[in-house]
């Protein structure tokens, strides 16, 4: 099992932001997380990250049961990748390219361990598979959002995670460069190396090798399970408050809104 909330909530400030939760994420299985903002997405991943304790419920991550487990020790097995990068854009500001990309097998870790000439050829073969080879040498800060979101990517399989999250790492992407990104993400998948857990807004994003989707309104799942199953009108409507109508097109699903709200009533 690669993830396991039974009954799982989160409660903060007598606020419930995730209220009996039960999800199970089991092996070949890749997941994508849908919900409008303040839904609970990312208080989810921050559970299953360790980040934040659940106020009741049990989980486990990759067979670690939460409580019993070394959260450190754990998080060397997951990988993210996030849209707002500020955890760590201070310390690579100066960095190369490919130091940003070696750094990734420490990253989780924590550790300074010397950079061997495996990690080197490691970190080449994820940039040649990236094709952001032609980078090497130049200044992180100096690169274009896509050109970063690919070399954090790279980065993140550097520690070779079990798990890799990937948090709305299409933000700021323009379509040919999320394309590209979603090109990127589908060869990760076909490597096998990891189970993705792919958080987002835009229901486009989920390509042919995402399997299954979890629905999140007010902190409550609307449907978890088989994508084909939870991507049709009825339950992208509920999910997102709006009439919504899903077709397929190259096997991707595409939403047009079918009544658009006005701002009375969004109650704006
Ligand atoms: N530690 C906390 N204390 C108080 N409220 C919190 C805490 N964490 C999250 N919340 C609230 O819980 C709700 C869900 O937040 P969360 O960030 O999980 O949503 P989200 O679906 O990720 O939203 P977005 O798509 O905008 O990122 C929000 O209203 C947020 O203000």
């Amino acid at each position: 099992m690669i993830i396991e909330m039974e009954n799982v909530s989160f409660i903060r400030e007598d606020r419930v932001i995730l209220d009996r939760i039960h999800w199970k994420v089991q092996e070949n299985e890749q997941w994508v997380i849908l919900g409008l903002n303040g839904s609970g997405k990312t208080s989810l991943l921050n559970i299953v990250l360790g980040y934040e304790y659940p106020s009741k419920g049990e989980v486990s991550v990759l067979g670690h049961r939460f409580g019993k487990t070394n959260l450190p020790e754990l998080r060397k097995h997951i990988g993210f990748v996030s849209s707002t990068f500020e955890r760590f854009q201070p310390t690579l500001e100066s960095e190369t390219v490919e130091e940003v990309v070696v750094s990734g097998k420490f990253a989780s870790i924590g550790l300074y361990e010397p950079v061997t000439d495996e990690d080197q050829e490691q970190a080449e073969q994820w940039m040649d598979l990236f094709r952001i080879g032609h980078l090497k040498g130049k200044a992180y800060r100096t690169l274009s959002q896509g050109e970063k979101r690919k070399v954090l990517l790279a980065r993140a399989l550097m520690a070779k995670p079990k798990l890799l999250i990937l948090d709305e790492p299409t933000v700021g992407l323009d379509m040919l460069t999320r394309e590209e990104l979603l090109a990127l993400i589908k060869d990760v998948i076909a490597t096998k190396i990891c189970h993705v857990l792919y958080v987002t807004h835009y229901v486009e994003e989920i390509i042919e090798e995402m399997t299954h989707v979890l629905l999140l309104k007010d902190g409550k799942i609307v449907a978890a399970g088989p994508k084909e199953k939870l991507l049709t009108d009825d339950y992208l409507s509920e999910t997102f408050q709006m009439v919504l109508h899903v077709r397929w097109e190259h096997n991707r699903p595409w939403i047009s809104i079918k009544n658009i709200p006005t701002l009375q009533r969004l109650g704006k």
